[in-house]
């Protein structure tokens, strides 16, 4: 359903994402994971037709992204890392304007509006100004009008980003019910929500491909390694310095140093052998200026394979591509891709675009057809705060 094929793009030198290929198979889940700045929203915003890769191609639902973005924007429902609401129109009418725009045909338009409120329990907002709304609220009308024409195809970018906990989990909630009868694509930088959410993984890093798998694969990519909590009282770095040496040792990781006593620090290790490498690290601690109080072994989990790769050199990880060629820096044709500030789209951009999908022409009387001043009718007067 999705199939991405040696995508890259440049930003003027800074190359965001190299040779990224990877498909998603009809109705599955498919969690898009990877460090700040590491090319998820680069990627996202290349399969919903936003944003033209220097090289390399993206097809959903058969049609190509680049040449077929028509086609592409009528296939997906795309969630952008800030939401493009309008804020000044009530939730129903917001719903009704974009299944008009993403061309629901109008004896549809009412039973899709409410299917989606339904499905993303907006039901009680209905008549509520979208400005009044809580993020966790604004979020679910964002995943609604992903969803409000039915597409195939949704892509979610960052999609529990500033919502508090038991919003987080109802968000998950909303888009694990979406799996089956959608395909979906969530980026992420926040394990978990793979690792509960997702059917499969794929692990960027620096722009590349570092790997894809289940969770459950990737887990026993390390299995038969050892994993060892370790506490030590010194210098951190020169404590991160002693264990990475270890040739027994594949990784390092810093973890929370919250209720230790000052100048004591936890760190996870992962053996790189098979071999039991306890008293190698106990030793290696021992013998130089450092303090050692806990050291105990534990399983390797999926933040360890996580850490792993991300720290891996990516020239190294999943593909041998020693023998490409590196992709030319080209500047983006667009001088507002330059610019870091506009990363994200802004909910004007975001409402450009849509409009961009050429509506057809209808004079029908429904909610859609409220102006956001007029939709602000059933509240207090409209006062942009966004
Ligand atoms: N419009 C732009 N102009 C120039 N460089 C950009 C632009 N957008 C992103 N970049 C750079 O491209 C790289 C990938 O950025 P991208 O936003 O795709 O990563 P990300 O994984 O989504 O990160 P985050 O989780 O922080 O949003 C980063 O180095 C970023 O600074």
């Amino acid at each position: 359903m999705i199939e991405v094929d040696q995508l890259s793009k440049a930003y003027g030198s800074t190359l965001a994402i190299k040779d990224v290929s990877f498909k998603v198979e009809p109705g599955e889940i498919l969690g898009f994971l990877g460090p700040n700045g590491a090319g998820k929203t680069t990627t996202m915003r290349i399969l919903a037709g936003y944003l033209p890769a220097t090289s390399g191609t993206a097809r959903i639902a058969d049609h190509e992204v680049h040449t077929d973005s028509m086609a592409v924007r009528q296939s997906i429902g795309y969630l952008p890392e800030t939401p493009p609401l309008y804020p000044d129109m009530t939730v129903e009418a917001f719903l009704y304007f974009v299944a008009r725009i993403k061309g629901v045909p109008i004896g549809d338009r009412s039973q899709r509006v409410a299917s989606a409120m339904e499905r993303c329990n907006l039901g009680e907002k209905r008549r509520i100004l979208i400005r009044k709304l809580s993020k966790g609220f604004r979020q679910r009308v964002g995943i609604a009008q992903a969803i409000v024409h039915d597409p195939p195809v949704i892509i979610l970018d960052e999609p529990t980003v500033g919502l508090d906990p038991k919003q987080i989990i109802d968000v998950r909630n909303l888009i694990k019910s979406l799996a089956g009868q959608h395909t979906i694509i969530l980026s992420t930088h926040i394990l978990p929500e793979v690792s509960m959410t997702c059917d499969r993984i794929t692990i960027i890093n620096q722009g590349r491909i570092v790997a894809t798998d289940t969770p459950e694969n990737l887990t026993a990519r390390l299995a038969g390694q050892l994993g060892y909590a370790i506490e030590v009282a010194g210098d951190p770095e020169r404590a991160n310095s002693v264990l990475n040496d270890l040739e027994q040792v594949e990784s390092v990781t810093a973890l929370s140093g919250e209720g230790l006593a000052e100048n004591h620090y936890r760190f996870q290790l992962v053996s790189a052998t098979e071999d039991d490498p306890g008293s190698e690290i106990a030793s290696a601690i021992i013998n130089s200026d450092l303090g050692l109080y806990e050291l105990s072994r534990n399983r390797v989990s999926l933040e360890d394979v996580f850490i792993n790769l991300i720290t891996e050199d990516p020239s190294t990880a999943e593909e041998d591509d020693s023998e490409t060629e590196p992709c030319e820096a080209v500047v983006d044709d667009d001088p507002e891709n330059d610019d870091p500030t506009k990363a994200e789209a802004e909910p004007d951009d975001e409402a450009a675009l849509v409009a961009a999908a050429e509506p057809p022409t209808d004079s029908a009387a429904d909610p859609a057809d409220q102006t956001p001043e007029d939709s602000a009718e059933q509240d207090t007067p409209a006062k942009t705060d966004e």
